[in-house]
């Protein structure tokens, strides 16, 4: 199957959806405690359910869904082909796709990666892809490239939501920059001169409130901030300003359980994201 490709760059996109739906991306993570709470089987059967009724909910108004590529993978080659259909409808209803796959790799199986999420003639083609940057920066260049041609966008790992990320995330180099910061200043450099914005964002938790300043990082990089962690992590929408302060219009906050555990009934699932989107709105307008 070839979709397509894009006519218009992600970052630009992105900022169109942002505007015209908000900036709120709810994940779709079948978690085996969800379908039982949905009343589905833990199988593939429940996995696809659960998706699509996601997706029926939620395609048409929010700006982003983001599907856990682990959740449709614990069920082998049939919870890909359920991620499949999942990434098309959605994309068909209006969402933009962001694929959290988290890939990462020496270059040349980079270039896989890259096909496998960024190439309109892929049956995974989505509109961007996180990516680890734990073999460098320079070993994501495939994807990096593979999406400016192809109009997508790639979320680089920086600081993670999880606590366990500091370890690594705020180590120091030679040159005392934090390895977050070096990721950040990567990203910014890709993204120089593009407008609205760059299709090259980060992933910045946000939970991390007071641990920002100890990774000394800067996070205008002229592209998206996907800010996992909200709900069943912790973090609230009013957290954004404190965790991204002039940053927070370019914030692309993420609630998946949190948004997930209100199914399987639709109503139900527009009422939250309806309610987490009110509270961004008003926690991003406070910033101003
Ligand atoms: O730093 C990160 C990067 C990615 N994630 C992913 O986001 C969702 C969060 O789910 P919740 O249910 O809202 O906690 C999940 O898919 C993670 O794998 C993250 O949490 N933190």
């Amino acid at each position: 199957m070839t979709t397509k490709p894009p006519a218009e760059p992600f970052g630009a996109r992105l900022r169109a959806a942002m505007d015209d739906r908000g900036p709120l991306c709810v994940g779709i993570d079948p978690h085996a405690a969800l379908l039982e709470s949905w009343g589905l089987d833990d199988d593939v059967a429940g996995c696809e359910r659960f998706a699509r009724t996601v997706v029926e909910a939620l395609a048409d108004r929010v700006a982003v869904l983001k599907p856990q590529s682990a959740f449709f993978e614990r069920f082998g080659s049939r919870g890909i082909a359920v991620l499949e259909r999942t990434v098309a409808e959605a994309r068909a209803a209006g969402a933009l796709v962001l694929m959290d796959a988290k890939r990462g790799d020496i270059g040349s199986t980079m270039a896989a990666y890259a096909a496998t999420y960024l190439d309109p003639a892929s049956p995974l083609f989505s509109d961007a892809v996180t990516v680890s940057p734990y073999l460098g920066y320079g070993s994501l260049r495939p994807a990096l490239d593979l999406a400016r041609e192809s109009g997508t966008g790639v979320f680089v790992l920086a600081l993670t939501s999880n606590p366990e990320g500091a370890e690594v995330q705020h180590a120091v180099r030679a040159d005392g920059a934090s390895v977050a910061a070096t990721m950040l200043g990567h990203l910014r450099e890709e993204n120089a001169g593009a407008a609205p914005m760059g299709s090259y964002g980060a992933v910045v938790g946000a939970t991390l409130s007071g641990s920002l300043a100890a990774a000394k990082a800067d996070l205008a990089i002229n592209g998206p901030l996907l800010a996992p962690g909200i709900g069943a992590q912790g973090a609230t929408a009013a957290d954004l300003p404190k965790v991204f302060g002039a940053a927070v219009r370019d914030v692309v906050p993420n609630v998946s359980r949190g948004v997930l555990r209100h199914g399987p009934d639709a109503a139900a699932l527009r009422a939250s994201a309806e309610r987490f989107a009110d509270e961004v709105r008003e926690a991003v307008a406070g910033a101003a």
